[in-house]
């Protein structure tokens, strides 16, 4: 039987298979509070070595889509708190995964009604998800944001350190920092996005600066045993680009290795899309995260499949594979890969808002 389905750890946290669940945004925490259908669906995919949750903002000015759940309100830890108890006591790991969208917002989700806060005021050309008064939900253009005054970084820091400790609090083992997918510590890295001349902006090394600087603070409130990351070399989501993406992460990964982090999750391309939307070395990033004495556990993302997650494992490359969309449909991923059964289809309409349908309602083998 291939590794793949072998109990290994991240970090401090042990694991019984090398299968993540990869953190899915499905809008369905009105007011950023997590409720009972969040629970179930969490509990039925606890069979996955590692849970990483969906996107929770570390605060108001964090939240960038309707009804996404939040760390910053007692009650949301209170609900996390259902969630984690329940995925614990089915015999699974969670960690968090906390995101601050920067300008993937829009003003109608902003402390009163501000603009969404950025690198620099450079609107992305992308789209965010908001209620309309009726309640239905749209997608809608994202709102031009506002440069962040340097003075300001420090307190962002601190809203990710006071979300780490609030995540601990909430029961999970752990936490993923959300440094992907063009948010806003993607938009610190990434050129196209970040015009700054202060020393967050201009270098490779000022652009990574907030991310490190992310990291160090969060490894230092809850102890980097417990600490992961994401990040998405070439993705182009969220309107995001630079012109040297090995150069950006090779240093980013270079300067994690000190970290001593539980795991680095890559997606591979295109979040969701094609893995070649960019040329890149995968494992030569890998190689220098090792080389530089990294090591954290390297999770794997971005359209792989029962045959490339064993080949991906048991080659040595990966530590662990994350799934996305076949978690989304098959609350038993990890059993239907083991057994090589046949996967339930994804339905696209409900994969973000409404309620049940299409949430808790995939069906697990008899
Ligand atoms: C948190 C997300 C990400 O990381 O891409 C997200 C947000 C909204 C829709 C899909 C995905």
């Amino acid at each position: 039987m291939s590794r793949l389905f072998e109990p290994t750890s991240v970090g401090s946290i042990a694991l019984s298979n090398r299968i993540a669940m990869a953190p899915l945004t499905r809008n369905r925490s009105p007011g950023a509070v997590p409720n009972d259908l969040n629970v179930e669906y969490y509990r039925q995919r606890a069979t996955a070595g590692l849970i990483i949750s969906e996107g929770t903002a570390i605060t108001h000015q964090a939240q960038g889509y309707a009804d996404v759940p939040g760390l910053y309100k007692s009650e949301a830890i209170d609900g996390w708190k259902t969630v984690t108890d329940a995925v614990h006591q089915a015999g699974g790991k969670i960690v968090t995964q906390i995101w601050h969208v920067g300008r993937i917002s829009h003003t109608s989700l902003q402390p009163n009604d501000g603009k969404p806060v950025a690198p620099s005021s450079i609107a992305a050309k992308s789209k965010t998800y908001v209620l309309n008064a009726d309640g239905s939900g749209a997608f809608v253009e994202t709102s031009e944001p506002r440069a962040l005054e340097t003075a300001e970084l420090a307190g962002i820091i601190e809203d990710y350190r006071k979300a780490a400790r609030a995540a601990v609090v909430a029961g999970f083992d752990g936490v993923e920092i959300h440094a992907a997918n063009g948010y806003l510590l993607e938009q610190f890295m990434r050129s196209n996005s970040n015009q700054r001349t202060d020393q967050y902006g201009g270098s490779i090394e000022n652009r990574i600066r907030l991310t490190l600087e992310v990291v160090e603070a969060v490894t230092k409130e809850i102890g980097a045993d417990k600490t992961g990351i994401r990040i998405s070399p070439t993705t182009p989501a969220n309107d995001v680009s630079d012109p040297d993406p090995k150069a950006v992460y090779t240093a980013l990964v270079e300067a994690l290795a000190k970290y001593d982090l539980a795991f680095v999750h890559v997606i591979e391309g295109a979040t969701g899309g094609a893995r070649d939307v960019l040329p890149f070395d995968w494992k030569a990033l890998k190689a220098a995260y090792r080389d530089a004495g990294g090591k954290g556990a390297w999770i794997v993302n971005n359209g792989y499949d029962r045959a490339s997650a064993i080949e991906a494992v048991d080659s040595g490359y990966a530590d662990l594979v994350a799934f996305g969309r076949p978690f989304i449909a098959n609350p038993d991923l990890v059993r239907r890969l083991k057994e090589d059964t046949a996967l339930n289809p994804l339905d696209q309409a409900t994969l973000y808002g409404g309620g049940a349908e299409g949430y808790i309602t995939y069906p697990a083998l008899a």
